[in-house]
């Protein structure tokens, strides 16, 4: 007899049919596991609970309770104190996991980390005057410093300490004496609210008409209260953030929740600002910078429904919202909404995937939208909204190329003369001026001028960066960090180091040098100091504290900086001519961002692209301002080739210790493929076979580009398909056919790939 049946014949189960609960757990499996659940539990899906697992016992998810024989099943241990995840939550986790291929353990995990991370929420300790205002008792000494924080502390009302020190002009020391002294009592303050409610009333923006029209169809599309996803398409500072505003209003006053993705949130300090301008407060905050506590919070906050909006980056995407109403994705088209490591997922794709799961409206705001979210737009998928000039009659920069081949700078230096001019020109009229390179570090590629020796990552692919501010050769993939050496290790001749193309840093060297005098700054993730020191930087700048920024792509994403009036590019042809389908597109998106740094204040702007190729078609449609007609020509050439959005594709990346391994797993992979059964899912063009229309056709193996990373060999294979093939289930029929993975030896999937390194 099972004890759960002793269980109810003893009577102390208040349902008599034994259960049983599948419980989905965090780790990488893609099964629920069964449990029997104890007589007198009350177990609904969405529930969290406690379970064993092998040894240990960890935090699971129920997906789903039955009423069968527990049989030998090991427990439920507790039920938790958290929250259920929701319906539209948990189809959401397994649809990831579907799509991506992915556990759902590992998609689960994403999505209850944090409220793990919950530690005890520190006691908040506030102070008052004791027996006010009746029977002050005052210190037995009287000091100024004590004097004026009784002062501050008159009505009676409750300060933290660090408060009343401040109001008092004391240090936090007087306080605490005078608690001691009994003058004042020190009481437990509830916590902080993680998130106050915005006032939509608080500054309501004037619109422009166009903006107008914009801001009310965004509206009304919340209001419909159903999936819906509409293209948010306006010029770089067309007020793209104040229209979708509109729709976090819209859904606030609905009583539901907004979400607003953002493709890097710790660097949006004016972001959070511009929204306080408007609705009177910040929004919730989630990303990575913010405490594991402060996280549990906002966690529960979403799932309540007490936080109304919260501004997060791509993991935001997982938060237990009780009723999501707008979801906004800022800067659609950022590559950094991909995640490639772990669950291989696109935050973007998910987030309309989420909106259609929780009838939510979903707005996808970009100056540059990608080619998938721009055809979807025209096919009528998706609705488009445009905002066709900037805000305030202001006019976009005016554009130019200049030909490095006709007007280069001598050799080491890569301003060309005509771009110091124009620089010169803009700081003699108070202005400031943005040269944009790319490249992080000093330079990308260190050699010897004696033995023409190369410094290379002894775990990558790839050369070494030389970082002079570090003194350090380090390598961007895997992060190894070596001393420059004042020698040659190959010849052992002494200075014989060269530093061949440019960084940023080696940029500075040369703004120094021909703009002495100047305030410059270098903005790069990698200095110390981190993000407090980038948001820092960033405000500094829009405050005009610097003459000439030179930055990498963080400067060209969404800032706004009023003085700004020239950006220079040093080097418009770096992303052109990589392997990447997608290679152009990211360069016309990077340039026009960027560019579109120019002349948002009352002054005109400029920008000056530095080329080696001024009749490339991306060059010229950048120059031209004829974004149409790249978007045209860009998207006609990707139906041709049958790529994203008109065919699919799917990467395949073994790794293994070395070549060979990482090498024959790869082929048993194309094997497998090409013994598979037919199916009516999907067909595929078999080896040597010639490819029809419909068919999925298998790429490689190939050694990647980046044929080593951190010590581990790479190949990789492309699917390549049609729209309607079933890709996931081709993928999963040839991992179910190939042989397991030994030898240290592992499979990533890649659906709908970004990076192909
Ligand atoms: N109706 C308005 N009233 C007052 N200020 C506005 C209005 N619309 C836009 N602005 C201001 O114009 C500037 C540009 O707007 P915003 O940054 O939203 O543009 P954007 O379209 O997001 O540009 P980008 O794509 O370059 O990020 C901001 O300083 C914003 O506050
Ligand atoms: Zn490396």
């Amino acid at each position: 007899m099972s004890s759960l049946a002793r269980e109810s014949m003893s009577g102390l189960a208040l349902d008599h049919r034994p259960r049983v609960a599948d419980v989905l757990v965090p780790v990488a499996v893609d099964i629920a596991y069964s449990y029997r659940v104890p007589a007198g539990m009350e177990l609904q899906p969405g529930d969290f609970v406690e379970v064993p697992l092998g040894t240990r016992e960890t935090t699971g998810v129920v997906w789903g309770v039955r009423e069968a024989g527990g049989g030998n099943l090991k427990p439920i241990l507790a039920k938790r104190d958290l929250p259920a995840l929701g319906a539209p939550l948990r189809e959401f986790i397994d649809w990831i996991a579907r799509w991506t291929l992915a556990s759902r353990g590992m998609v689960l995990r994403m999505g209850v980390r944090a409220p793990d991370n919950a530690g005890p929420e520190p006691v908040r300790i506030g102070v008052r005057l004791a027996g006010w205002p009746d029977a002050p008792i005052l210190p037995r000494r009287m000091t100024p410093a004590r004097q004026r924080a009784i002062e501050a502390a008159q009505g009676g009302l409750t300060f933290t300490k660090a408060a009343l020190a401040e109001a008092a002009g004391c240090s936090a020391g007087v306080i605490d004496t005078l608690v001691d002294e009994g003058t004042m009592e020190a009481l437990a303050l509830p916590p902080e609210p993680v998130a106050l409610a915005p006032d939509l009333d608080f500054a309501v923006t004037q619109f422009e008409p166009g903006q107008q029209a914009a801001a009310d169809a965004l509206a009304a599309a919340v209001a419909e209260e159903a999936f819906s996803v509409t293209l948010l398409e306006g010029v770089t500072g067309a007020g793209k953030t104040e229209v979708y505003f509109e729709a976090v209003a819209a859904a606030v006053r609905a009583g539901k929740q907004a979400l607003i993705l953002m493709p890097e949130i710790a660097l949006t300090g004016q972001f959070l600002d511009r929204f306080a301008k408007r609705f009177g407060v910040r929004p919730a905050e989630w990303h990575s910078g913010v405490s594991s506590r402060k996280r549990a919070r906002i966690w529960t906050g979403v799932a309540s429904g007490e936080v109304q909006v919260v501004a997060g980056a791509r993991s935001a995407l997982f938060l237990p919202f009780a009723k999501l109403g707008a979801m906004i994705i800022d800067e659609e088209h950022e590559q950094a909404y991909k995640q490639e490591d772990g669950v291989a997922y696109h935050a973007r794709d998910m987030a309309v995937v989420r909106g259609r799961l929780e009838g939510a409206a979903v707005v996808l705001a970009s100056a540059t939208p990608s080619i998938e979210t721009r055809v979807n737009a025209e096919q009528g998928r998706y609705r488009h909204l445009k905002l066709a000039a900037r805000f305030g009659g202001r006019a976009l920069p005016e554009l130019h190329a200049i030909d490095m081949k006709a007007g280069a700078p001598p050799r080491g230096k890569w301003i060309s003369p005509r771009l110091a001019a124009t620089v010169d020109q803009v700081l003699a009229r108070g202005e400031q001026a943005l040269l944009f390179l790319n490249r992080r570090g000093y330079a990308p590629l260190t050699l010897c001028n004696s033995c023409g020796h190369r410094f290379q990552c002894p775990n990558c692919t790839a050369w070494l960066v030389e970082h002079r501010f570090r003194r350090a050769l380090m390598c961007h993939h895997c992060g190894h960090v070596e001393r420059r050496p004042e020698q040659c290790p190959e010849c052992h001749t002494v200075d014989s180091l060269i530093a061949c193309g440019p960084g940023v840093e080696r940029l500075a060297d040369e703004v120094a040098e021909r703009f002495p005098g100047k305030r410059v700054l270098v903005l790069s993730s990698d200095f110390p100091g981190g993000t407090e020191r980038l948001k820092r930087e960033l405000e500094e700048i829009a405050n005009g504290a610097f003459d000439i920024v030179i930055g990498t792509q963080l400067v060209a994403k969404g800032h706004n900086f009023p003085g700004l009036t020239l950006v220079g590019v040093i080097d418009a042809d770096v992303g052109l001519s990589s392997g990447d389908p997608r290679a152009a597109e990211r360069t016309f998106q990077m340039l026009q961002q960027v560019t579109g740094r120019a002349g948002r204040g009352d002054k005109p702007g400029l920008g000056l692209v530095q080329t080696y190729q001024p009749e490339h078609p991306v060059i010229r449609a950048i120059i031209s301002g004829d974004a149409e007609r790249f978007y045209t020509e860009e998207t006609e050439q990707r139906r041709r080739a049958g790529l994203p959005p008109f065919g699919r594709l799917a990467a395949i990346i073994v790794s293994g210790n070395d070549r060979l391994s990482a090498e024959s797993h790869t082929r048993a992979l194309v094997r497998a493929a090409n013994a598979l059964p037919a199916s009516d899912r999907w067909s595929f063009a078999r080896h040597g076979a010639l490819p029809g229309e419909d068919d999925l056709v298998l790429l490689g193996p190939a050694e990647a580009p980046i044929a080593v990373v951190r010590g581990r060999h790479r190949f990789r294979l492309l699917v390549k398909g049609p729209r309607a093939a079933d890709m996931q289930g081709f993928l999963r029929a040839v991992l179910a056919e190939a042989p397991p993975e030994r030898g240290g030896v592992r499979v990533q999937i890649d659906v709908d790939p970004m990076n192909f390194m």
